[in-house]
């Protein structure tokens, strides 16, 4: 590695060092600073049992009076308890300190995933829907386990060995040079040598970390995607074709992994080599000056103890450099993640919603996903409609005409790229986003439940619900008869995704949420078109009890359950191209009559013309 690319990584180290300690270990600084005191002590501990060899020797073998530590002078005829004493002395208080360094570290590096685990969802559940539909969910799952993990290892078991070891090290090298400063420079002249292997090492690690970092992420995008897909993968035969292909994702991640696991483990024998060339070294030269007469047998016991020593704990940081390595490389993509700025913003003054029922309206708008682009048409041109209180207002036209991303901006989920969505005669830029989204309930065509009982979904967002405004909200949505049927009625848990609940039965269930939540402005997208007849019947007649009195936008594809719509507006390649009730349309012998005729004849929607 040449200097300036050193200096050069240096200088990008700093800040994303400062912003760890910043936002992560200094709100735990007082634990940190325990743990790394207790590190100390073991290191510093350690280091000095090594400096009992010398007394020992001289004092039990040869008889000879010494001093422990240059400081307590033991008379040859106590050694043979005083040293040991002293040793067990040590023990204790190493023990103590390696206990509490333990308990400190697990503390802290379990409290530090969680910070990063919580601000990262924070983030995720806070982004821009554009920049979710991006990601598969996978890679942020794997971010939230596998990223914020590394981060906890360098920061917290990485900074606090690196203490004890390189405090050892700083102990055991001021000893040496306290009991011979000749053979300490021979020592030193390794270290350049150590330091190069260091940052070989720290630099294969990186790139590991980050192949790593990309095939875990893979790696739980394929298995979330094939849980996901589990029918259509046993319908089709496929699931030893999916085990090969997630073996193979899992192939390439063991290789990163291993590179890693390589690099790490590698870097120690490496510099270790080093260490006992040394070692040969001044063993030569410690021989040479004990036959001269220059070193007793107990010094040069303790020399060459407080060397092997040395070796030890270089080892471990060496280790721990490339442990530092996968965290810095690690904290650099969560940063990343967690800097993206939401699209969305928020009014810096926002204006209130006026109480009530409200009329919601689109005046010349148009978007495009991904913003404006020369030479390609927007999915939305142009688009002006109205919703009154008390008003159903219907979206129809050929698939992929736009019906569902005019749905997707009166909440706010994109912003419009020209014109603007009003409410309440207010531009929705303009109200506080949670605000808004209040006065809208949105059922969709595949509702989402959570694996929780009924109530808890009905109830979902809404704090202090008793149970007769749940029942109440459930009758309402024809939803208490099958609630009540149900082993623990109420409390009878939805299952994954509400999969324990029929189609049927989980909308009805998201239509009484609705009713709970009672808002001026409905959006309905396609709300019965999953259903068999009886439960279409069943949901119809609950969701026109919602409609009434509120500003209802509805996508339909059967457009019987549209005809009794004040305006129908049919979307072709994202233009409003006719507007009317069903029997004007009808009439005019457009898009819409034509879609009217084919439904007629089936009974079923085309392919041609819906989804
Ligand atoms: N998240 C997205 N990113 C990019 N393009 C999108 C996204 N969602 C939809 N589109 C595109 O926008 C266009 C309109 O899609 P939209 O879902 O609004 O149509 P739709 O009329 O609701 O269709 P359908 O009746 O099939 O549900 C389509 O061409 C689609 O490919």
């Amino acid at each position: 590695m040449t200097t300036p690319a050193v200096t050069d990584e240096d200088e990008r180290l700093r800040p994303l060092l400062a912003r760890i300690w910043r936002d992560y270990l200094s709100r735990h600084k007082t634990a940190l600073f325990a743990s790394i005191l207790c590190a100390g002590i073991v290191g510093v501990v350690a280091a000095t049992v090594l400096q009992l060899l010398e007394p020992a020797i001289n004092g039990l073998f040869l008889g000879t009076p010494v001093k422990i530590w240059g400081l307590f002078p033991i008379p040859p005829s106590e050694a043979l308890w005083a040293i040991p004493a002293f040793i067990v002395g040590m023990a204790v208080i190493w023990t103590v300190a390696a206990l509490g360094q333990a308990a400190l570290v697990n503390r802290l590096g379990h409290g530090i995933v969680g910070d990063i685990q919580i601000r990262l969802f924070g983030a995720m559940i806070r982004a821009d829907l554009a920049r979710l539909r991006s990601q598969h969910s996978g890679a942020f799952v794997s971010s939230v386990l596998f990223d914020a993990n590394l981060v906890r290892e360098a920061f917290t078991n990485g900074v606090v060995n690196y203490t004890q070891h390189g405090l050892t090290l700083i102990a055991v090298i001021a000893f040496m040079a306290w009991s011979d400063w000749q053979l300490t420079l021979i020592v030193l002249l390794g270290v350049p040598a150590i330091t190069y292997v260091l940052r070989r090492f720290s630099k294969r690690t990186r790139k590991a970390t980050t192949g790593a970092m990309l095939e875990t992420e893979n790696l739980s995008t394929a298995l979330m995607e094939n849980l996901d897909g589990v029918r259509l993968i046993k319908i089709e035969n496929r699931e030893a074709a999916e085990e090969a292909r997630v073996g193979e994702v899992v192939g390439r991640r063991q290789r990163h992994v291993i590179k890693s696991a390589d690099s790490r483990a590698f870097a120690g024998p490496f510099s270790n080599f080093f260490a006992m060339v040394i070692v040969a070294a001044v063993m030569a030269y410690a021989g040479w000056r004990a036959r001269e007469g220059h070193m007793s047998v107990g010094e040069f016991a303790a020399f060459i103890g407080l060397l092997m020593s040395a070796g030890q704990s270089l080892r471990q940081v060496t280790n721990l450099q490339t442990v530092m390595a996968e965290g810095l490389t690690a904290a650099r993509r969560l940063f990343a993640a967690l800097d993206i700025q939401p699209e969305i913003r928020e009014a810096a003054e926002p204006q209130a919603i006026p109480e009530g029922p409200l009329t919601v309206a689109l005046n010349g708008i148009s978007f495009a996903y991904g913003g404006l682009q020369d030479g390609v048409a927007p999915t939305l041109s142009d688009v002006s409609l109205t919703v009154a209180p008390g008003e159903t207002v219907a979206l129809v036209g050929p698939s992929g005409g736009g019906k569902s991303t005019i749905l997707s901006l009166l909440p706010r989920f994109y912003d419009v790229t020209a014109g603007a969505v009003t409410l309440g005669g207010i531009d929705i830029r303009d109200l506080a986003t949670p605000d808004l989204r209040d006065r809208i309930a949105l059922v969709t065509q595949e509702p989402f439940l959570f694996d929780d009982t009924i109530a808890a979904n009905i109830t979902y967002g809404r704090e202090s619900v008793t149970q007769d405004e749940i029942e109440a909200a459930a009758r309402a949505a024809a939803a208490h008869d099958f609630i009540t049927a149900l082993p623990q009625g109420y409390q009878t848990r939805a299952g994954e995704a509400g999969m324990r609940l029929s189609g049927g039965q989980r909308q009805r269930v998201a239509i009484a949420r609705a009713f709970l939540k009672n808002a001026p402005i409905l959006l309905l997208d396609e709300a019965t078109s999953a259903l068999d007849t009886e439960s279409e019947a069943l949901v119809q007649a609950a969701l026109e009890r919602l409609m009434q009195g509120r500003a209802t936008l509805m996508i339909a594809h059967r457009l019987s359950t549209v005809m009794n719509a004040d305006r129908i507006h049919v979307l072709e390649a994202g233009r409003i191209v006719e507007t009317g009730t069903h029997k004007q349309l009808v009439k005019k012998g457009g898009l819409y009559a034509r879609l009217a005729r084919q439904q007629s004849l089936d009974g079923t929607p085309s392919v041609e013309t819906v989804a």
